[in-house]
């Protein structure tokens, strides 16, 4: 299982884990929160290896959900030459991963098939102290993770990565804590890995009890309002897509998120979108801000599929819709 808190790497760290040989053997089930999913065109994985579950949040859909997942890919991959060696979980980043790993662990028909090897989180150096300071679910994630993979170091400083590096002692004095980019496939790709003690994880869960540890999580009901703007993680937790029919002014985009990182930078938990730019017909443009941060763009060979709209998906805190989608529209029309 791979997770850790909105984005802080877990697709990056992936597509590189992935290209590694010794990983060829390897699927991918992705659980993604908001209205539409982009991270299965961002994962250089192709469509056949890879199960993208429905919209939603994966620990209070879990069961039935993942075991269906299994289920897809084992019929999907059903009669390959290469057998599937190993199923590679990515969790949305506010997921709480104790339901996971309840449901890998005791599910008959998973556990009769599949056994849990690690659990890695990915903690981002440059927001993590403030992400673990603000959102309970950072903090489960990497308790439960035997091992911790620091993040954005190459952006974080020394003073930052160590104060980061003595927290998650704290929080987690047994994982195994490497640097994203030096060593962070090895332990991966070893066939078998090194014996895991699962009970740790149980015992971090009865200590974290879903929703009682810090209180905010408490007023999750169990309904299903979280596949629209009101999630469940609480009233302050939104989540949406912007979309445009037609081709966007990349300078005037550019500038609004540069408007919306100066205004609001710390609740924007999460911005990652395809967008469709009048500057670079052909050529999606895809964009990550994670809170202040929003990361260099970067290009799509092509459009994964016929869908060429831009979309652009918002996990923000207290940072509403119309709000958004309204600066963009100033700002949308402007030619570079
Ligand atoms: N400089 C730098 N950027 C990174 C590093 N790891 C990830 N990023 C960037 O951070 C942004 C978010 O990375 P993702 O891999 O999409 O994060 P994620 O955890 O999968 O995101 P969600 O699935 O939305 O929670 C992207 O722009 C990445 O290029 C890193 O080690 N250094």
């Amino acid at each position: 299982m791979l997770t850790g808190f909105l984005g802080s790497g877990k697709t990056t760290l992936l597509n590189r884990l992935l290209a590694r040989p010794a990983l060829r053997d390897t699927a991918v089930i992705i659980n993604e929160f908001g209205e539409v999913g982009l991270d299965h065109h961002l994962l250089e994985q192709s469509a056949e290896d890879m199960v993208l579950l429905a919209n939603g949040c994966i620990c209070c859909t879990i069961r039935g959900d993942l075991v269906e997942a299994f289920d897809r890919l084992d019929r999907r991959l059903a009669g390959q030459a290469a057998p599937l060696r190993r199923v590679v979980i990515e969790t949305t980043g506010l997921a709480d991963p104790a339901p996971i790993l309840h449901t890998l662990m005791s599910e008959p028909e998973v556990a009769r098939r599949y056994r849990l090897d690690h659990v890695a989180a990915t903690v981002d150096a440059c927001n993590g102290i403030d992400t673990l300071d603000r959102q309970e679910e950072a903090v489960k994630q990497a308790a439960v993770a035997d091992l911790l993979v620091l993040t954005k170091t190459d952006l974080a400083s020394a003073a930052q990565s160590e104060a980061l590096l003595h927290r998650l002692r704290a929080i987690n004095p047994g994982a195994e804590l490497v640097r994203a980019g030096k060593d962070d496939g090895d332990w991966l790709a070893a066939p078998d890995g090194r014996p895991r003690d699962v009970r740790r994880w149980l015992r971090a869960e009865a200590h974290e009890a879903h929703g009682d540890a810090h209180g905010h999580l408490a007023h999750h009901g169990h309904g299903h309002e979280h596949h629209h703007d009101r999630t469940r993680h609480g009233d302050r937790i939104r989540s949406y897509v912007v979309t445009r029919d037609e081709p966007v002014s990349w300078a005037g985009v550019q500038r609004w998120l540069a408007m919306l990182a100066t205004l609001r930078g710390p609740d924007l938990l999460r911005v990652k979108g395809i967008l469709n730019v009048v500057e670079h017909p052909g050529t999606p443009v895809v964009i990550h801000g994670v809170q202040h941060v929003f990361h260099p763009h970067s290009f799509l060979p092509a459009w994964p599929d016929g869908d060429r709209r831009t979309r652009i998906v918002f996990i923000t805190r207290d940072v509403e819709r119309d709000l958004v989608d309204d600066t963009l529209r100033i700002f949308e029309r402007r030619q570079p």
